[in-house]
């Protein structure tokens, strides 16, 4: 037998369903806007540090592992640290970024929006670094963040009416930060600015040992208190070169990638 109970209050799940349309971003840097539409203006909790986080990347196309990511550094920030989250980015590197498999940047930030738009109350796309008419080191890609959330926004207001700066941090896998040990590939001062000035969320990924990396990295180890390693409870190995290869081959992505992507990958042809 199934019963209905039409007068209860809906989940918090189903809410995100009913959702306005959020505006999207546009697709020229004239019209850009930072969105805020997501992005808790009050703390609730005084004791705690504010604090947005950040994923830099190609998102070609975002998987459920970039959805996952966030959610593995939310429950991690919940249980280990003092900060309360106010709002979480992703920002897709523009075209001019030399990576093989990058659909435009503007599918990309379309795909990142479809992800989010009707499944996380916390999530945004922030479409400002693919806009940029050259690349832009993720040092710059932070300092924007800082710019849009602290300088233009004032921050966040406490509830005894207390303006505090909030902490920007970047959200990354163990591949990116071992990337840091590239030569040519990271400056120097970018990243003693992203760990000295920001600071870094890492999950694990399965094949990177990301502790004994930070023990052999003299950067990464001399700014260790603000570099938090996040353990993958359930390893997902999701990959986006598998998925665009899939896509290639004619292969099935279903389960891989949340159904408005899928739909959207194929209704304009990407990765053929
Ligand atoms: N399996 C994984 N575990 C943890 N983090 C991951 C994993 N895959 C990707 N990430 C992280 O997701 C972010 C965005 O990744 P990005 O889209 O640039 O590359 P990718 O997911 O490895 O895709 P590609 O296959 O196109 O290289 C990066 O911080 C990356 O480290
Ligand atoms: N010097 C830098 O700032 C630098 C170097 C390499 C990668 N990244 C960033 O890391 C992210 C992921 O890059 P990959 O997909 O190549 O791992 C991108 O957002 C890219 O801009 C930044």
């Amino acid at each position: 037998m199934t019963t209905s109970n039409k007068n209860a209050s809906p989940s918090a799940t189903e809410r995100e369903e009913d959702d306005p349309i959020i505006k999207l971003q546009p697709s020229k840097l004239e019209d850009y806007f930072f969105p805020t539409h997501r992005l808790k203006s009050r703390l609730e909790d005084n004791t705690k540090e504010p604090l947005v986080i950040v994923a830099c990347g190609s998102f070609s196309p975002i998987t459920y592992l970039h959805l996952r990511i966030f959610e593995m550094a939310k429950d991690y920030i919940i249980d280990n640290t003092h900060f309360e989250i106010i709002g979480g980015y992703y920002s897709p590197v523009s075209d001019h970024y030399t990576k093989e498999g990058l659909a435009p940047s503007y599918h990309r930030v379309r795909m990142c929006e479809l992800a989010v738009e009707r499944t996380s109350q916390w999530l945004m796309v922030d479409a400002w670094e693919s806009l940029q008419a050259e690349y832009t080191q993720t040092a710059l890609v932070m300092d924007h963040f800082n710019e849009e959330v602290n300088i233009k926004c004032g921050g966040v207001v406490t509830a005894d009416g207390e303006t505090r700066k909030v902490k920007i941090m970047l959200l990354a896998g163990g591949d990116l930060i071992e990337s840091f040990k590239v030569p040519k590939l990271w400056l120097d001062e970018d990243l003693h600015h992203i760990l000295a000035d920001y600071g870094v969320l890492i999950v694990e990924r399965t094949g990177v040992d990301v502790w004994g990396f930070l023990l052999s990295h003299d950067i990464l180890y001399q700014h260790r208190k603000n570099v938090y390693v996040i353990k993958q409870l359930i390893y997902n190995d999701i990959s986006s070169t598998k998925v665009r290869l899939f896509v290639k081959r004619g292969m099935s992505i279903k389960y891989l990638l949340p159904n408005a992507v899928i739909k959207y990958i194929h209704a304009n042809g990407l990765y053929k």
